[in-house]
């Protein structure tokens, strides 16, 4: 059984910090559940284009609000506390931050550690 709080990943190797967002990565490839789970925070006014091209991604959001953007089929959401979306198909999108996001994040293959987006915005598959 693992069990880790919030407060004993803060200011670790675990803590991730992007120009947009704050990634706290509570379970890595290495916990071996076989997706990590991220407490991740997206900056208030900030704007970030992401492509999960190597991965699917669950986000529930627990706090603020953000306007996100299906590049696919130029489809937009608002989400907010209670809200989930699924990048089930690897989708280009856009989040838009209105209000301090805080969500729940989780990565099917796992992350591994320190990922942050590259130009296109995705995370590559890291052993
Ligand atoms: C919502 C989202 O995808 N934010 C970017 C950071 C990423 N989810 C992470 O926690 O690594």
């Amino acid at each position: 059984m693992i069990v880790r709080s919030l407060e004993n990943v803060l200011g670790t190797e675990r803590d991730v910090q992007a120009e947009t967002w704050s990634s706290r990565r509570l379970l890595l490839k290495n916990d071996g559940m076989g997706f990590s789970l991220h407490d991740t925070v997206l900056h208030e006014g900030t704007v970030t284009r992401m492509w999960y091209k190597n991965h699917v991604e669950a986000v529930y959001c627990i706090e603020g609000e953000a306007v996100l953007e299906d590049l696919t089929n130029n489809k937009t959401y608002t989400i907010k506390a209670g809200d989930m979306y699924a990048l089930s198909g690897n989708e280009q999108h856009i989040l838009t931050v209105k209000q301090r996001f805080r969500c729940v994040c989780v990565f099917n293959p796992p992350c591994t550690g320190r990922e942050v987006h590259d130009e296109e915005g995705a995370y590559p598959i890291l052993d």
